[in-house]
């Protein structure tokens, strides 16, 4: 009768166990399988006669059977192990994806018998994590892949089936693997931590990527692993590049309309032998455009020299410039060539030609005349076969108004003028030229510096930049020389730079003036066009605002 019983019983624990939708088997102390329900069957593809007295290991064949099998450490731990995420293989050899539970069995006098496993299938949340556009994965505590979705096996051109079980470390082979790995960094503070990293994919092309890493939780609140998002930036580099290629012309970048007209015009420019003279403060490109008009002209093959009048005193200049004689003066005891003599064939680019001495003047407006010069001591002129370029920062007509620049020479380099803008006044450079700026600076210093943060970003597009591209250059390199990431953030500017930033906005509240419209601009687009908080930045209210920027001409954000 009794035995009756417990064949009874045993088969309504059957009938209940086939009617749970969750995988559940039992093993013994040695992981026997004893009990395998109707949906372990169905999950596994094996049946519950073949799976009974086989070792577990044998069956499921996951990542975590020689290590980390969850029943062996609920017994070793003396409580259950809640929703492990372990990838299991079925009878075809498949992955299939499960959450795991296990608890311990014991026996009437309580000592442990075995142990049951319940096996949740994660193929739905597993399919919704496939279906995402960015590349996902997740981890193990011991870093080992549990899950890869279809995103992350085209951006390593590693497969799920490949990738799983496996440590990351092995799959995305970057250097972040063993020094700053986010998700070590996020397991061990518990944060979520962003990156952009460098891998090598399966072919061993190198790829940047953004990553972020975020802990995994189970219920009752113990890591678990980790989880990762990853976002191949190569399509972003590429379009980039190809923006910063637009809009390149030699060395020379801008997307300002009026420097595109600049380039637009220089090739004809180049070509025609004029004489031209460019305009523009001090770090504008005044020498990189002289070299790109030199490059484009006949005379390429000739050299280029460059004579900066402002860097020596007067006698200096005027030997440095027309040579001097043998006997010309006491110590001229050889012959020396000016650098017009040595520039025959080529370009003479007169750099801050406001800063000629007048007596100078007089000799250069001859050379312009009649394309000679005669070196100091020399009995005879010598032809000038030059082109000449010339730069100043200065306002030529104001200094002709004063008397300190000739008229007459005024008017002679004035055949071809560029005026070059000054960064303030084309903002829309200042992306392009720090991207080309980290681009040189990584090279220089062997950095991977790939990008400024959208603070730092938003400080530049507001500084007034007084040294124009010289000073965002400089201010790139110093910044990439104290990056050890690939992020410019605040941290990384030079102290005296942020000091400048914010002084400028308080300069333009207490003068109490009405400012200037590329200081509103400026204010503008640091509050994103927010038009109170610039009224309040400056003092006043927003009636006033709306006036002076009518006034001025400033447009809406
Ligand atoms: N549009 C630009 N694109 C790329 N680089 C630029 C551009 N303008 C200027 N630069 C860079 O900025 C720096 C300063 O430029 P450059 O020396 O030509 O200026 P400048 O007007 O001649 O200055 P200065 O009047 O002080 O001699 C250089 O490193 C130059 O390569």
């Amino acid at each position: 009768m009794a035995d009756n019983d417990n064949c009874e019983q045993l088969k309504y624990f059957s009938h209940i166990m086939d009617s749970v939708a969750d995988g559940v088997f039992t093993v013994d102390r040695d992981m026997h399988v004893i009990a395998f329900n109707r949906a372990a069957e169905l999950m596994t593809g094996i049946k519950r006669a073949d799976a009974v007295g086989r070792p577990c290991h044998e069956i499921f064949r996951t990542s975590v059977c020689d290590n980390g099998c969850p029943v062996r450490e609920a017994m070793k731990k003396g409580k259950p192990v809640t929703n492990r995420e372990v990838t299991i293989k079925n009878a075809e050899d498949k992955l299939i994806p499960v959450s795991v539970s296990a608890s311990i069995l014991y026996d009437d006098e309580g000592n442990p018998i075995g142990g049951v496993e319940t096996l949740r299938s994660m193929k739905r949340i597993y399919a919704i994590m496939d279906s995402v556009a960015d590349g996902l994965f997740t981890v193990d505590e011991g870093m080992h892949i549990t899950h890869f979705n279809k995103a992350a096996e085209e951006i390593t051109g590693v497969s799920a089936q490949e990738a799983i079980g496996r440590p990351c470390y092995e799959i995305f082979k970057s250097e972040a693997c063993t020094g700053a790995c986010p998700m070590v960094e996020a397991i061990a503070t518990g944060q979520s931590i962003q990156r952009e990293v460098e891998i090598s994919d399966r072919k061993g092309r190198k790829k940047l990527i953004s990553v972020s890493a975020s802990t995994l939780y189970d219920a009752a609140g113990n890591v678990m692993g980790g989880v990762e998002t990853v976002r191949d930036l190569t399509p972003i580099t590429a379009i980039k590049e190809e923006i910063r290629e637009k809009y390149s012309f030699r060395s020379l970048v801008s997307r300002n309309p009026a420097m595109r007209r600049l380039f637009d015009v220089m090739e004809d420019i180049a070509a025609s032998n004029a004489t031209v003279f460019l305009n523009g403060e001090s770090g504008t490109g005044k020498e990189l455009f002289a070299r790109a008009i030199h490059d484009l002209s006949p005379r390429r093959e000739g050299p280029m020299v460059i004579v900066n009048c402002g860097a020596l005193p007067e006698t200096l200049l005027e030997s440095e410039i027309f040579g001097v004689r043998k006997g010309a003066f006491t110590g001229a005891t050889e012959n020396r060539p000016g650098r017009l003599e040595l520039c025959n064939g080529g370009t003479f680019f007169l750099d801050e030609i406001g800063d000629l001495p007048l007596p100078l003047q007089v000799k250069l407006l001859r050379v312009l005349e009649n394309h000679e010069f005669q070196p100091l001591g020399a009995r005879s002129p010598i032809k000038a076969d030059v082109r000449f370029i010339t730069a100043t920062h200065r306002n030529l007509e104001e200094m002709v108004a004063e008397g300190t620049f000739r008229q007459d020479l005024y008017f002679r380099i004035n055949i071809v003028t560029l005026n070059i803008p000054p960064l303030r006044d084309r903002r829309e450079d200042i992306p392009l030229l720090v991207d080309m700026a980290l681009q040189r600076f990584n090279l220089t210093y062997n950095k991977k510096v790939r990008s400024v943060s959208p603070e730092v970003l938003k400080l530049l597009l507001t500084h007034s930049f007084p040294g124009n591209v010289r000073e965002l250059l400089n201010l790139i390199e110093q910044s990439v020389i104290l990056c050890r990431g690939t992020e410019i953030t605040l941290d990384h500017l030079p102290t005296n730079f942020l000091g400048q930033s914010h002084e400028q906005a308080q300069n333009t509240r207490r003068s109490g003036k009405i400012p200037t419209a590329a200081d509103l601009n400026a204010l503008l687009s640091r509050y994103s066009g927010n038009r109170a908080e610039v009224a309040r930045e400056l003092n006043i209210d927003r009636t006033t605002l709306w006036r002076w920027m009518k006034r001025l001409g400033v447009k809406e954000f």
